[in-house]
């Protein structure tokens, strides 16, 4: 092994090592979630039995088919939903203590932006509703919005910007509050490819500087790959886990890491995880 090799070879170690240190934060035990039809037909098991233990700081995708419990699973996480069986704690606290503590940041496909608010009065929102003081709040909106890349145009409004530019709207008002946990339900599924490529390199930079956990939704499996720590395959009727796949490309990654060998390969693995579901 020449110098060089063995140096890399260390540097890799450490990292993965890094990485295993990193305590869980969200732990997911037995879980299920049963929908019960409101008009008499059948219910349906959106999730069974599943367990997944979540590190701090990871970036991790729940990925899946349509209709295999993501979004379930992300709601159930953030306390919008109840499960049927199962837990979930958040360093030791319940979904729910962390809401109200507000420790998460979400943010949705669609970013849902008062059209009568500019986009400094957006991000601004949350903080108002905790009665953050205005100096703080101003402080922290400008910070957002260097953060997101949209420093100038915080007295647009949101009619004004671009699909991908509302939604970095939506990030930093996810973020403004410093939450420690963000979730993200398929954020940039309706961008173009040329907006979601960008976003995705601003993400994991936006995601390198506050060091959040973040649990990302998506169909698409290159964006997973692309992004994540680990993905976690989750296979419908029932929604369970099928997978769970370590991604050992080295960061910070850039458009180059997705032309590589190791890229490809992931890819391949995960796409043949779903044959035959
Ligand atoms: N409120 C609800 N009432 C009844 N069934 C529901 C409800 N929400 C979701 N479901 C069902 O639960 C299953 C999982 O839905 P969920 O939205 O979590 O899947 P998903 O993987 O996020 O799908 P998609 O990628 O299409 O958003 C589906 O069969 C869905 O029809």
């Amino acid at each position: 092994m020449s110098m060089l090799s063995e140096l890399e070879g260390d540097y890799a170690g450490s990292v993965i090592s890094m990485q295993q240190k990193k305590e869980t934060e969200i732990k997911i035990e037995n879980l299920s979630m049963v929908y019960q039809d409101k008009n008499g037909g059948k219910p349906v098991t959106a999730l069974k039995n599943v367990n997944l233990d979540i590190r701090q700081g990871e970036f991790i995708s729940l990925l899946g088919p349509s209709g295999c419990g993501k979004t379930t699973l992300l709601r159930l996480i953030a306390d919008l939903l109840q499960p049927t069986e199962g837990r979930i704690s958040v360093s030791g606290q319940t979904p729910r203590e962390v809401r109200l503590q507000k420790k998460y940041g979400i943010v949705f496909q669609n970013p849902v932006l008062y059209d009568w608010r500019t986009v400094r009065r957006n991000v601004c929102m949350p903080m108002e509703i905790m009665g953050m003081e205005k100096a703080d709040r101003t402080a922290q909106v400008t910070k957002m919005l260097e953060l997101v890349g949209l420093l100038n145009f915080g007295k647009h409004y949101p009619y004004e910007l671009s699909g991908g530019m509302q939604q970095r709207v939506g990030i930093a008002r996810a973020l403004a509050i410093d939450p420690e946990i963000l979730l993200m339900d398929e954020p940039f599924s309706a961008l173009d490819e040329f907006t979601r490529e960008k976003l995705h390199i601003d993400l994991l930079d936006i995601w390198t500087k506050t060091e959040k956990t973040v649990v990302f939704v998506t169909h698409n499996i290159s964006e997973a790959v692309f992004l994540s720590d680990r993905v976690v395959v989750l296979s419908p009727h029932p929604g369970r886990v099928s997978a769970v796949i370590d991604i050992d490309i080295p960061r910070p990654r850039n458009m180059e890491s997705k032309q590589t060998q190791k890229f490809y390969d992931y890819i391949t693995k995960i796409r043949n995880s779903f044959e035959g579901v």
